[in-house]
């Protein structure tokens, strides 16, 4: 339905990360107005204290004022509250279907736990029904946590993973949906018979994605990892990304018994991320997971051809794969963006993700003697926002506040009845945003949009 607004005026405290080493930048009483038709970003004006409706004229002179929606943010800001906006956040690994099982892991490792946890969940999501529940509820718990994008992997299935696609849609969530290709080394009840089997199914849900006709919904090739694809498989899905020129999400280096069996699998390779390279699956559009066991010749292979790293540390903790540098990637110039990989991690919260992407880095620093390690509070929350933008290609639409942007955001309150974080008198402002970091969880999300649209998963009003 179209709405009847032309434009709507944000209001309040506006707080981003526009670049690794900024730090945060706040913008207090600004006002940010958006375009209701594209939901981009039409004027930024900080400290601005007249009536929003002048900026209203000033942008389109023969607007009404009853084309024009304000959302005041700044009331919670008397001396007791802390509100303000932020952007949202990108998810860039979350395996949609396997949502269930987050917290079951038991004592495994990658390996066992894909065969014992994983694709006997994955499989049940051929049931429509089931599928139904299990991709909604994720939806709505990560926009509830404040994600307004996500790199999803549904399952090998074509209907329930058309099925993700239109939720995301009717959610309002900005996603790339993946149709998981796998056609060997997987169990008999949960494989695709061919090549052509999985190239025809993934053809045919790119058509889908093409007739929803949404632009905030994408598909994205999605070979599982190398050992559950022949070279074949791999091959022809290189030539599909090119084809459609789509993005393209796997997995590389996450677990040492991955690495060797990747190694049997594919002698003729000179490492793992050769596998992919010369199947034409790396390029500025590949979104790679985990990465922990890479060597410097397979870094520089990354960096070369611009592809970006989704890094994983709360999966990484729970299938004890290993303690991945962020800063040696960071170091070469690679993106890097963060992902919950749910249910390997056990959280659908990048909040909760960013700090530990924190600890992790400070535990890497004791154990390497090397205090670079250290990845700062800002640093986190910049990979969690603007990032895995650039790891997703979207540098230009999302992950900060700028004109021409998209309007995805979250409004957070810290000191919302039911809040975690106490706040005293002489908390300094980027203190309070540090106390957010480290307490903050999906209660001090009042409200999220993705492009200037509110999506509807909380009854409570945030004014
Ligand atoms: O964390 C992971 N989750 C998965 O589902 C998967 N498949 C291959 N490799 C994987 N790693």
């Amino acid at each position: 339905m179209k709405s009847q607004y032309k434009l709507t005026i944000f209001y309040g405290k506006f707080i981003d990360i526009p670049s690794l080493k900024a730090g945060f930048r706040i913008r207090s009483s600004c006002a940010i107005g958006v375009n209701s038709e594209s939901g981009s970003i039409v004027f930024i004006q900080e400290n601005f204290h007249d009536d929003l409706l002048k900026l209203a004229s000033n942008w389109d002179p023969n607007l009404k004022h009853d084309e024009v929606k304000i959302v005041d943010c700044n009331n919670n800001n008397n001396n007791n509250s802390y509100a303000f906006l932020f952007p949202g956040f990108v998810d860039t690994h979350i395996h949609a279907s396997q949502y269930p099982n987050n917290g079951l892991f038991g004592k495994m490792s990658l390996l066992e736990w894909l065969n014992e946890y994983t694709f006997p969940l994955e499989n049940k999501l051929k049931d429509l029904n089931i599928a139904k529940i299990v991709y909604s509820k994720v939806i709505e718990r990560t926009l509830s946590h404040g994600t307004t994008t996500a790199a999803y992997y549904a399952t090998i299935h074509l209907e329930s993973t058309k099925l993700l696609a239109n939720l995301c849609s009717e959610y309002n969530q900005r996603s790339f949906i993946g149709k998981i290709c796998m056609n060997q080394n997987s169990p008999a009840y949960y494989v695709e018979p061919s090549t052509d089997t999985s190239i025809n199914l993934t053809k045919k849900f790119i058509e889908h994605i093409n007739s929803i006709n949404n632009p905030k919904i994408n598909a994205i090739i999605t070979p599982r990892f190398a050992p559950s694809c022949d070279k074949d498989l791999l091959c022809n899905l290189g030539k599909l990304a090119k084809q459609y020129e789509l993005p393209i999400q796997t997995h590389l280096s996450e677990n040492l018994n991955e690495l060797e069996w990747v190694h049997d699998l594919f002698p003729e390779y000179a490492n793992y991320t050769e596998v992919y390279n010369q199947n034409g699956l790396l390029n500025e559009k590949t979104i790679l997971a985990h990465c922990i066991y890479l060597n410097d010749l397979e870094l520089n292979t990354i960096k070369s051809k611009n592809s970006g790293i989704a890094h994983c540390p709360i999966s990484n903790s729970c299938l004890s794969s290993g303690l991945c540098s962020v800063r040696k990637f960071l170091n070469k110039g690679i993106k890097v963006g963060l992902g919950t990989d749910t249910s390997a991690g056990y959280t659908t919260s990048i909040l909760e993700v960013a700090r530990h992407a924190h600890m992790v880095s400070r535990q890497l620093a004791s154990v390497e003697g090397n205090d670079d390690c250290k990845i700062s509070v800002t640093e986190c929350l910049y990979l969690a926002t603007l990032g895995g933008a650039y790891v997703m290609g979207l540098q230009d639409q999302v992950g900060s506040f700028e004109v021409n942007k998209q309007f995805d955001c979250q409004l957070i309150n810290l000191t919302v009845e039911g809040s975690k974080i106490d706040l005293f008198p002489w908390d300094k402002e980027t203190e309070k945003l540090e106390k957010w970091f480290f307490n903050g969880d999906d209660r001090n999300v009042q409200a999220v949009w993705v492009g200037g649209q509110e999506c509807g998963i909380r009854s409570k009003s945030y004014l």
